[in-house]
C-alpha cells in the first residue's frame, strides 16, 4: 500500500478548524512528523482557518505549544520545529459568513515560487463539524479554488444519520469529484489494522479456516479510559454509536470479513468492504432491544453540565449474511471511562472436533487470533501446546506472538501521519468511499431510531469498570464471554 517515493509538487494544505482539538492534537503533530522525516514536499504551506483573531505569529505560537504537548519528547527537534512553523499561516474567517474569504483566495493564488499556470496541490482539510462541509465547498468553488488536482479531506462522522450524510455527501459531491474526496477514518491508518489485509492476503494459512466452518465468533473492542474531555458539546449530540461504531468499528469488521480484493488498490478494497456492509443483517425493532446495549458512565451528566441520555458505551451483536460468515456473531463494543485503553480484535475459532488427549476435555481453550491495535501493536495466535516433561501429555495454553516493537526497528507512524501522506500522494485505498459511509449509516440508522422510539435509557456504569454488566450478558446468553486483555 506504500507508493514508491515520488517527488511531489508543493502543497497548500488548508486546515478548516486549524485551532481545534483535532488539528492541534493530531493533524499538526502528524505534519510535524512528516517534516521531521523530510517528507513534506518542498514549498508546502499550512494554512489554519478559524474564527480566532490570530495572525501568523500567534498561530505559530499556538501550534508550537501544541507540538510540545503532543509530540514525543525525543522527536522534538529544533530544526524540524523551525521548518514546520515557518510554513504556518492563519486566516481568521467565519465559514458561515461571506466576509474575508477573499483573503484565502489571495493567499492561495499568491504563489510567486510557482511558474505561471502551475499551481500548488491544494488540500482542503475539513476539521470542523460536517454541517460546515457544504458551505466551505460552495465558497471554495465560488472563489475558483477548486481545480481537478485539488483534494478535500472529510472528518468523521459524516452527518449525524443517513439522511444528513446524504446531504453532506451531495453538497461536497457538487463541487468535488469522488476521486478528489478523502473521507478519513484514522483506524485505517493504524499499522495493525492495515496489517490485517497483509496477514489475511499475503499468507495462505488462514484462508481455509477463515469462515463459519472454523470461526466461532469475532469480538471487536475499543475501550478508552478517557471521558469526553473538552469535546462534550459535540459528543453529547453524537454518542458512541455515531462516534465510534458507525465508522471505526464497522471498518474493522469489514477488514476481517471482506473477500480478497483482486489487488490492493482504492476501488477493489472498497468494493469488498462495501459488500460486507451491505451484507450486515439489519438490526430492527425487537432485535435492537435484544442485541444492543447502551451505557453511560455515572459522572457523564456532570461532565456535560446537564442530565443526558447520550450513550458513552455500546455493545452489540452483528451478523454478516453471506456464504462465508452465515451464523457467526460479530460482537462489537466500545466505551469511554473504562478500565483500560485497549483496541483489539479477537477471532475465536471453534473447538477441535474430537478431544483425543486423555484428560484434555475442558483443558483446551479454543484457538484465537488476537490483533492488538493498542497498546503494544501486534498479533498473538493462541494455541494449545504440550507442557514439557515426561509421563504423559499435559496440555498447556501458549501463544505465538508478533510484537511490532520487537519485530521492526522502525516506529509505527501515527495514523494521521500515514493518512496525511496518502492524501498528499493521492492514494485513496485507506479512505472511505461515499457508498461505504452511506451503507454504514443504513445499518446504524434503525438502531438509532429504535433507541429513540423505545426511549432506551443508557444503563449506568462506574468509571474505571468493564462497562455495564448487560454487555457481558449479551455474550453469556450465547454461551460466550468477552476476552479480556492478556488472557
Ligand atoms: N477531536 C478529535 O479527536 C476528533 C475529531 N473529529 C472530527 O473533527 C472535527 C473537528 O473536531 P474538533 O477539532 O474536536 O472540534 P473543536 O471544536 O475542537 O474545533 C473546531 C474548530 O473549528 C473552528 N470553527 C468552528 N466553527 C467555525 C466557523 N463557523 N468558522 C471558522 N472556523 C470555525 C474552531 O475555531 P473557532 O471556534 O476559533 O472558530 C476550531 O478551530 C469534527 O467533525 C469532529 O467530529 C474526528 C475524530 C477525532
Ligand atoms: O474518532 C475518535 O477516536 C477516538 C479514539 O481513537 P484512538 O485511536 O485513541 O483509539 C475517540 O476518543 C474519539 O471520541 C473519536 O471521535
Amino acid at each position: 500500500m506504500t507508493a514508491p517515493d515520488l517527488v511531489l509538487p508543493p502543497c497548500d494544505f488548508t486546515v478548516f478548524g486549524g485551532t481545534g482539538d483535532l488539528a492541534l492534537r493530531k493533524l499538526l503533530p502528524g505534519l510535524y512528523e512528516q517534516e521531521r522525516r523530510g517528507q513534506l514536499p518542498a514549498g508546502t504551506r499550512i494554512i489554519g482557518v478559524s474564527r480566532s483573531p490570530l495572525d501568523d505569529a500567534g498561530y505559530r505560537d499556538l501550534v508550537t505549544r501544541a507540538l510540545f504537548d503532543h509530540v514525543a519528547e525525543d522527536h522534538l527537534e529544533a530544526g524540524a520545529l523551525h521548518r514546520l512553523t515557518a510554513r504556518l499561516h492563519h486566516l481568521s474567517l467565519d465559514i458561515g459568513s461571506a466576509d474575508d474569504w477573499h483573503r484565502l483566495h489571495g493567499l492561495l493564488k499568491d504563489r510567486p515560487d510557482r511558474p505561471a499556470g502551475e499551481e500548488a496541490t491544494r488540500i482542503h482539510y475539513l476539521a470542523v463539524a460536517s454541517e460546515l462541509f457544504g458551505p466551505i465547498c460552495d465558497r471554495l468553488d465560488a472563489l475558483g479554488l477548486v481545480t481537478p488536482e485539488c483534494r478535500v479531506v472529510l472528518e468523521k462522522p459524516i452527518g449525524a444519520d443517513l439522511a444528513s450524510s446524504h446531504q453532506v455527501n451531495d453538497a461536497v459531491g457538487r463541487v468535488f469529484a469522488e476521486r478528489q474526496i478523502f473521507r478519513i477514518d484514522h483506524y485505517l491508518g493504524k499499522e495493525s489494522v492495515q496489517n490485517l489485509l497483509v496477514t489475511r492476503f499475503a499468507n495462505v494459512f488462514l484462508e481455509p479456516i477463515w469462515n463459519s466452518r472454523w470461526v466461532d465468533h469475532v469480538q471487536i473492542t475499543v475501550s478508552e479510559t478517557l471521558g469526553v474531555a473538552g469535546r462534550g458539546e459535540y459528543y453529547d449530540k453524537a454518542g458512541a454509536l455515531r462516534d465510534m461504531v458507525q465508522n471505526h468499528l464497522l471498518q474493522m469488521l469489514c477488514l476481517i470479513a471482506m473477500e480478497p480484493p483482486t489487488y490492493v488498490g482504492g476501488d477493489p478494497v472498497r468494493d469488498e468492504k462495501l459488500k460486507v456492509l451491505q451484507a450486515l443483517k439489519p438490526l430492527t425493532g425487537a432485535d435492537v432491544d435484544r442485541f444492543t446495549v447502551r451505557g453511560q458512565y455515572t459522572s457523564y451528566g456532570e461532565k456535560v453540565g446537564h442530565p443526558s441520555t447520550t450513550e458513552t458505551f455500546v455493545a452489540l451483536r452483528a451478523e454478516v449474511q453471506n456464504w462465508r460468515w452465515a451464523g457467526v456473531p460479530f460482537y462489537l463494543r466500545t466505551g469511554k471511562r473504562l478500565a483500560r485503553k485497549e483496541s483489539t480484535i479477537e477471532v475465536v475459532f471453534k473447538e477441535p472436533p474430537h478431544a483425543m488427549f486423555p484428560h484434555s476435555e475442558g483443558v483446551t481453550t479454543p484457538n484465537r487470533l488476537t490483533v492488538r491495535m493498542q497498546p503494544d501493536e501486534g498479533m498473538q495466535l493462541h494455541m494449545t501446546a504440550k507442557h514439557p516433561g515426561p509421563g504423559g501429555i499435559r496440555l498447556h495454553p501458549a501463544s505465538l506472538d508478533l510484537s511490532y516493537a520487537d519485530a521492526f526497528d522502525e516506529r509505527s507512524p501515527e495514523p494521521y501521519e500515514r493518512l496525511l501522506m496518502d492524501v498528499m500522494r493521492g492514494i485513496p485505498t485507506l479512505f472511505m468511499r461515499r457508498d461505504e459511509v452511506e451503507a454504514a449509516w443504513t445499518w446504524t440508522q434503525p438502531v438509532l431510531e429504535q433507541w429513540e422510539r423505545a426511549a432506551v435509557e443508557p444503563v449506568r456504569y462506574h468509571p474505571g469498570s468493564e462497562g455495564p454488566a448487560a454487555a457481558a450478558r449479551l455474550l453469556a446468553r450465547d454461551g460466550r464471554r468477552w476476552q479480556e486483555a492478556g488472557r
